[in-house]
Protein backbone atom coordinates (compact mmCIF):
# COMPACT_ATOMS: atom_id res chain seq x y z
CA UNK A 1 0.00 0.00 0.00
CA UNK A 2 1.74 3.14 -1.38
CA UNK A 3 4.98 2.20 -1.29
CA UNK A 4 5.64 4.05 -4.49
CA UNK A 5 5.20 7.02 -2.64
CA UNK A 6 7.97 6.72 -0.35
CA UNK A 7 9.93 9.53 -1.30
CA UNK A 8 10.36 13.40 -0.67
CA UNK A 9 9.77 15.29 2.30
CA UNK A 10 8.68 13.34 5.15
CA UNK A 11 7.25 15.24 8.38
CA UNK A 12 7.22 14.58 12.07
CA UNK A 13 4.35 16.34 14.65
CA UNK A 14 6.34 18.32 17.45
CA UNK A 15 3.42 17.10 19.78
CA UNK A 16 4.91 19.70 22.59
CA UNK A 17 4.72 22.60 20.45
CA UNK A 18 1.11 21.79 19.42
CA UNK A 19 -2.10 20.14 19.83
CA UNK A 20 -5.04 18.95 18.68
CA UNK A 21 -6.15 22.39 16.45
CA UNK A 22 -3.24 23.61 15.70
CA UNK A 23 -1.56 20.79 14.77
CA UNK A 24 -3.59 19.91 12.32
CA UNK A 25 -3.28 23.49 11.10
CA UNK A 26 0.56 23.24 11.18
CA UNK A 27 0.54 19.80 9.55
CA UNK A 28 -1.57 20.88 6.99
CA UNK A 29 0.60 24.04 6.20
CA UNK A 30 3.72 22.09 5.65
CA UNK A 31 1.35 19.50 3.57
CA UNK A 32 0.74 22.39 1.22
CA UNK A 33 4.20 23.70 1.53
CA UNK A 34 5.38 20.18 -0.44
CA UNK A 35 5.48 17.48 2.05
CA UNK A 36 4.57 14.55 0.98
CA UNK A 37 4.56 12.22 3.85
CA UNK A 38 3.87 12.72 7.56
CA UNK A 39 4.33 10.75 10.89
CA UNK A 40 2.24 11.65 13.97
CA UNK A 41 5.22 11.54 16.76
CA UNK A 42 4.16 11.69 20.55
CA UNK A 43 5.33 10.87 23.68
CA UNK A 44 2.79 12.08 25.83
CA UNK A 45 1.23 8.66 27.04
CA UNK A 46 -1.95 10.54 27.31
CA UNK A 47 -3.95 7.84 25.27
CA UNK A 48 -7.04 10.11 24.47
CA UNK A 49 -4.99 12.98 23.39
CA UNK A 50 -3.26 10.75 20.85
CA UNK A 51 -6.24 9.01 19.44
CA UNK A 52 -8.29 12.17 18.69
CA UNK A 53 -4.67 13.71 16.86
CA UNK A 54 -3.88 10.56 14.88
CA UNK A 55 -7.51 10.21 13.98
CA UNK A 56 -7.42 14.04 12.61
CA UNK A 57 -4.14 13.93 10.76
CA UNK A 58 -5.00 11.08 9.28
CA UNK A 59 -8.13 12.03 7.72
CA UNK A 60 -5.81 15.06 7.04
CA UNK A 61 -3.57 13.03 4.94
CA UNK A 62 -6.35 11.14 3.30
CA UNK A 63 -7.97 14.57 1.98
CA UNK A 64 -4.74 15.49 0.51
CA UNK A 65 -3.35 12.21 -0.68
CA UNK A 66 -0.41 11.84 1.22
CA UNK A 67 1.14 8.75 3.29
CA UNK A 68 0.45 8.70 6.93
CA UNK A 69 2.64 6.79 9.33
CA UNK A 70 2.39 6.71 13.53
CA UNK A 71 5.35 6.66 15.64
CA UNK A 72 5.92 3.75 17.71
CA UNK A 73 1.84 2.72 18.30
CA UNK A 74 1.11 -0.60 16.20
CA UNK A 75 -2.45 -0.28 17.60
CA UNK A 76 -3.02 3.30 17.20
CA UNK A 77 -1.96 2.74 13.53
CA UNK A 78 -4.15 0.00 13.14
CA UNK A 79 -7.10 2.25 15.24
CA UNK A 80 -7.13 4.86 12.72
CA UNK A 81 -6.04 3.44 9.40
CA UNK A 82 -2.70 4.68 9.03
CA UNK A 83 -0.77 3.41 6.19
CA UNK A 84 1.95 2.19 8.34
CA UNK A 85 4.32 2.50 11.26
CA UNK A 86 7.44 3.69 12.16
CA UNK A 87 9.72 1.44 14.49
CA UNK A 88 12.79 1.95 16.28
CA UNK A 89 14.72 -0.46 18.87
CA UNK A 90 12.68 0.29 21.82
CA UNK A 91 9.78 -0.93 19.72
CA UNK A 92 7.47 -3.80 18.48
CA UNK A 93 9.66 -6.23 16.56
CA UNK A 94 9.39 -5.93 12.81
CA UNK A 95 8.54 -9.68 11.89
CA UNK A 96 5.97 -9.51 15.37
CA UNK A 97 4.53 -6.21 13.58
CA UNK A 98 4.31 -7.78 10.12
CA UNK A 99 1.90 -10.54 11.57
CA UNK A 100 -0.31 -8.15 13.33
CA UNK A 101 -1.03 -6.22 10.19
CA UNK A 102 -1.88 -9.23 8.22
CA UNK A 103 -3.73 -10.66 10.89
CA UNK A 104 -5.88 -7.68 10.78
CA UNK A 105 -6.01 -7.85 6.64
CA UNK A 106 -3.91 -4.61 6.69
CA UNK A 107 -0.92 -4.27 4.07
CA UNK A 108 1.20 -1.68 5.59
CA UNK A 109 4.43 0.19 5.50
CA UNK A 110 7.02 -0.79 8.47
CA UNK A 111 9.79 2.28 8.40
CA UNK A 112 12.39 0.73 10.65
CA UNK A 113 15.44 3.03 12.25
CA UNK A 114 19.00 1.61 11.52
CA UNK A 115 20.73 4.91 13.42
CA UNK A 116 24.53 3.78 11.71
CA UNK A 117 24.53 0.50 12.06
CA UNK A 118 24.27 -1.44 8.79
CA UNK A 119 23.81 -4.84 10.46
CA UNK A 120 20.55 -4.09 11.71
CA UNK A 121 19.69 -2.69 8.40
CA UNK A 122 20.81 -5.36 6.33
CA UNK A 123 18.23 -7.85 9.06
CA UNK A 124 15.24 -5.01 8.88
CA UNK A 125 15.80 -5.17 4.76
CA UNK A 126 15.84 -8.91 5.25
CA UNK A 127 12.83 -8.99 7.24
CA UNK A 128 11.09 -6.68 4.98
CA UNK A 129 11.16 -3.36 6.27
CA UNK A 130 9.53 -1.11 3.77
CA UNK A 131 11.63 1.20 4.29
CA UNK A 132 15.31 2.07 6.56
CA UNK A 133 15.68 5.43 8.31
CA UNK A 134 19.16 6.53 9.56
CA UNK A 135 20.31 9.58 11.78
CA UNK A 136 21.32 11.58 12.95
CA UNK A 137 22.55 13.21 10.31
CA UNK A 138 23.31 16.08 12.16
CA UNK A 139 23.17 17.51 15.69
CA UNK A 140 19.31 17.45 16.76
CA UNK A 141 17.92 20.35 18.34
CA UNK A 142 14.62 17.76 19.16
CA UNK A 143 17.26 14.54 20.17
CA UNK A 144 20.45 16.15 21.24
CA UNK A 145 21.57 13.03 22.04
CA UNK A 146 21.33 10.83 19.04
CA UNK A 147 24.09 9.50 18.32
CA UNK A 148 25.64 10.39 14.91
CA UNK A 149 25.49 9.15 11.37
CA UNK A 150 27.44 9.44 8.72
CA UNK A 151 25.81 10.69 5.28
CA UNK A 152 27.33 7.81 3.19
CA UNK A 153 25.57 5.20 5.03
CA UNK A 154 22.52 6.67 3.27
CA UNK A 155 24.02 5.54 -0.36
CA UNK A 156 25.22 2.28 1.41
CA UNK A 157 21.72 1.44 1.88
CA UNK A 158 20.03 2.38 -0.91
CA UNK A 159 22.85 0.30 -3.33
CA UNK A 160 22.87 -2.54 -1.19
CA UNK A 161 19.55 -3.07 0.26
CA UNK A 162 17.11 -1.92 -1.61
CA UNK A 163 14.33 -0.11 0.19
CA UNK A 164 14.10 3.68 0.08
CA UNK A 165 16.25 5.10 2.68
CA UNK A 166 15.51 8.61 4.84
CA UNK A 167 17.55 10.55 6.78
CA UNK A 168 17.04 12.44 9.82
CA UNK A 169 17.86 14.49 12.41
CA UNK A 170 19.55 18.28 12.39
CA UNK A 171 18.54 18.79 8.73
CA UNK A 172 18.10 22.11 7.81
CA UNK A 173 17.55 23.45 4.44
CA UNK A 174 21.04 24.50 4.25
CA UNK A 175 22.59 21.08 5.11
CA UNK A 176 20.65 18.93 3.81
CA UNK A 177 22.51 19.75 0.36
CA UNK A 178 25.38 17.78 1.88
CA UNK A 179 22.99 14.72 1.94
CA UNK A 180 21.75 14.59 -1.51
CA UNK A 181 24.81 13.36 -3.30
CA UNK A 182 24.08 10.09 -1.43
CA UNK A 183 20.65 10.15 -2.87
CA UNK A 184 17.94 9.63 0.13
CA UNK A 185 14.94 8.58 -1.12
CA UNK A 186 13.06 11.19 2.28
CA UNK A 187 14.31 13.40 4.50
CA UNK A 188 12.57 13.59 7.46
CA UNK A 189 12.82 16.81 10.03
CA UNK A 190 10.75 18.16 12.88
CA UNK A 191 12.29 21.52 13.98
CA UNK A 192 13.43 22.73 10.20
CA UNK A 193 9.71 22.93 9.38
CA UNK A 194 7.69 23.06 12.70
CA UNK A 195 9.73 25.23 14.51
CA UNK A 196 9.99 27.95 12.14
CA UNK A 197 7.71 30.96 12.03
CA UNK A 198 6.16 30.29 8.83
CA UNK A 199 6.03 26.30 8.54
CA UNK A 200 4.67 26.12 4.61
CA UNK A 201 7.43 28.62 3.63
CA UNK A 202 10.20 26.54 5.38
CA UNK A 203 8.45 23.28 4.09
CA UNK A 204 8.77 25.13 0.63
CA UNK A 205 12.24 25.96 1.02
CA UNK A 206 13.27 22.16 2.50
CA UNK A 207 11.44 20.77 -0.21
CA UNK A 208 13.28 22.61 -2.94
CA UNK A 209 16.75 22.39 -1.37
CA UNK A 210 16.14 18.98 -1.55
CA UNK A 211 15.36 18.89 -5.48
CA UNK A 212 18.19 21.25 -6.17
CA UNK A 213 20.66 18.98 -3.58
CA UNK A 214 23.44 17.34 -5.55
CA UNK A 215 23.63 20.05 -8.47
CA UNK A 216 24.11 22.76 -5.60
CA UNK A 217 26.43 20.71 -3.60
CA UNK A 218 27.88 20.39 -6.83
CA UNK A 219 28.19 23.83 -7.64
CA UNK A 220 29.57 25.26 -3.85
CA UNK A 221 32.74 23.16 -5.10
CA UNK A 222 32.96 24.42 -8.47
CA UNK A 223 36.34 26.47 -9.14
CA UNK A 224 35.85 27.29 -12.23
CA UNK A 225 35.46 31.05 -12.43
CA UNK A 226 34.79 30.82 -16.40
CA UNK A 227 31.94 28.98 -14.91
CA UNK A 228 30.38 29.91 -11.85
C1 LIG B 1 11.58 8.59 9.89
C2 LIG B 1 12.03 8.32 11.28
N1 LIG B 1 13.30 7.96 11.50
C3 LIG B 1 13.73 7.73 12.74
C4 LIG B 1 12.87 7.85 13.82
C5 LIG B 1 13.34 7.54 15.22
O1 LIG B 1 12.68 6.38 15.75
P1 LIG B 1 13.13 5.83 17.20
O2 LIG B 1 14.56 5.51 17.16
O3 LIG B 1 12.19 4.75 17.57
O4 LIG B 1 12.94 7.08 18.15
P2 LIG B 1 11.58 7.85 18.52
O5 LIG B 1 11.21 8.68 17.36
O6 LIG B 1 10.52 6.84 18.81
O7 LIG B 1 11.95 8.66 19.70
C6 LIG B 1 11.56 8.23 13.56
N2 LIG B 1 10.65 8.40 14.54
N3 LIG B 1 11.15 8.46 12.28
C1 LIG C 1 13.22 11.26 16.01
C2 LIG C 1 14.66 11.44 15.74
N1 LIG C 1 15.49 10.35 15.60
C3 LIG C 1 16.76 10.70 15.36
S1 LIG C 1 16.98 12.38 15.35
C4 LIG C 1 15.31 12.63 15.61
C5 LIG C 1 14.71 13.99 15.74
C6 LIG C 1 14.69 14.75 14.45
O1 LIG C 1 14.25 16.06 14.70
P1 LIG C 1 14.99 17.36 14.15
O2 LIG C 1 14.64 17.44 12.69
O3 LIG C 1 14.40 18.48 14.95
O4 LIG C 1 16.45 17.18 14.40
MG1 LIG D 1 10.32 4.78 18.45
Amino acid sequence: MRRGELNGLYVITDTTRFQREALVEAVSEAIQGGARIVQYRDKSGDAERRRDEAAALGELCRHHGRVFIVNDDVALATEVGADGVHLGREDAPLTDTRARFQAAGLDAIIGVSCYADRLRAERAAAEGADYLAFGAMFPSPTKPHAPGAPAEVLGWARERLGRPVCGIGGITATNVGDLMPHRPDMIAVISEVFAAPDIRAAAETMAQAMAAGPIESLSSTNHDPENP
